[in-house]
């Protein structure tokens, strides 16, 4: 039988990305996103590739939504082997101006989300035989410094944290819990991000991204191709040894 892949946030961007790739290394998936017109669309286009891949509509601050996911796809495809935390939103706001209201926004989908998906994974996973993978979506924002990103970027530290925290409390069920941490990645993020830019900064429109993208060493911008290519490890036999670690992929623009 072949195993199961849930991507939250699966319906554009890394999501889909990373969906198509678990989809061609032979796992059904499971596209989650509270666009479920655009989920239903990348559904499509991947069974035309020949996927078995389903739809569901969630939001993934909702932990009812999340437990009801996991539900759908463990009874559509008998398991979910892995999960992918993927779905977050951004804000570009100087500390200085962050409202309330936008900063429980991005926590709680970026974070609360991280943790009922989490949740919802590692109940059905305790079920099951073999090694259940969660794979949260970090950032470099998640380890360093992104100015008018703040809000953000300490949802992705946040993030980094419950990766630790989930892996030794996972481990004893064999379920591992790594994230990855992307750079500049080209999808419609970065262009909500380069806009914002634009009146913070007095910025051309593009000239924000350009500004990043020309600081990558690898000299060129990220695609959501190069984020699947270790997610594709993250959930393969090959990374059972691997848990708690948040790695990044990231062009060079973060070393240590
Ligand atoms: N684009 C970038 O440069 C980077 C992105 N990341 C992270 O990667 C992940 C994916 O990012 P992108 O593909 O760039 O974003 P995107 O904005 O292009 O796509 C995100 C998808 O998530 C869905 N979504 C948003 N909120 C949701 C919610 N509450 N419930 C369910 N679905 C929801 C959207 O409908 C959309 O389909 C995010 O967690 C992001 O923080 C990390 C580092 C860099
Ligand atoms: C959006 C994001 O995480 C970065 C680092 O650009």
């Amino acid at each position: 039988m072949s195993k199961t892949a849930v991507i939250t946030g699966g319906a554009q961007g890394i999501g889909k990305g990373i969906a198509q790739r678990l989809g061609n290394d032979g796992f059904n998936i499971v596209i989650s996103d509270m666009n479920i017109d655009l989920a239903n669309e990348t559904a499509e286009e991947f069974k035309r590739n020949g996927f078995e891949t389903i739809a569901v509509e969630g939001n993934v601050s909702n932990q009812d939504d999340q437990f009801a996911l996991v539900s759908k796809a463990a009874e559509q495809f008998g398991s979910v082997d892995v999960f992918v935390n993927n779905a977050g939103i951004d804000q570009v706001e100087a500390i200085e101006d962050i409202t309330p209201d936008n900063l429980n926004k991005i926590f709680n989908v970026n974070v609360n989300g991280t943790v009922y998906g989490t949740q919802a994974a590692a109940k059905q996973m305790k079920k099951q035989d073999g090694i259940g993978k969660i794979i949260n979506a970090c950032s470099i924002a998640g380890k360093t410094a992104f100015e008018l990103l703040g809000a953000y970027s300490a949802t992705k530290f946040a993030v980094n944290g419950l990766t630790q925290v989930s892996a030794k409390e996972l481990a004893q069920f064999d379920i591992t819990v790594n994230a990855y941490c992307p750079g500049i990645v080209g999808t419609s993020m970065w262009d909500r991000i380069d806009a914002g830019m634009v009146d913070y900064k007095g910025l051309e429109p593009g000239q924000a991204w350009e500004q990043q993208v020309n600081s990558i060493p690898l000299q060129r911008s990220q695609t959501p191709e190069d984020v699947a290519n270790l997610v594709s490890y993250l959930a393969s036999s090959d990374s059972d040894y691997m848990t708690g670690q948040a790695i990044n992929i990231d062009g060079g623009i973060e070393v240590h």
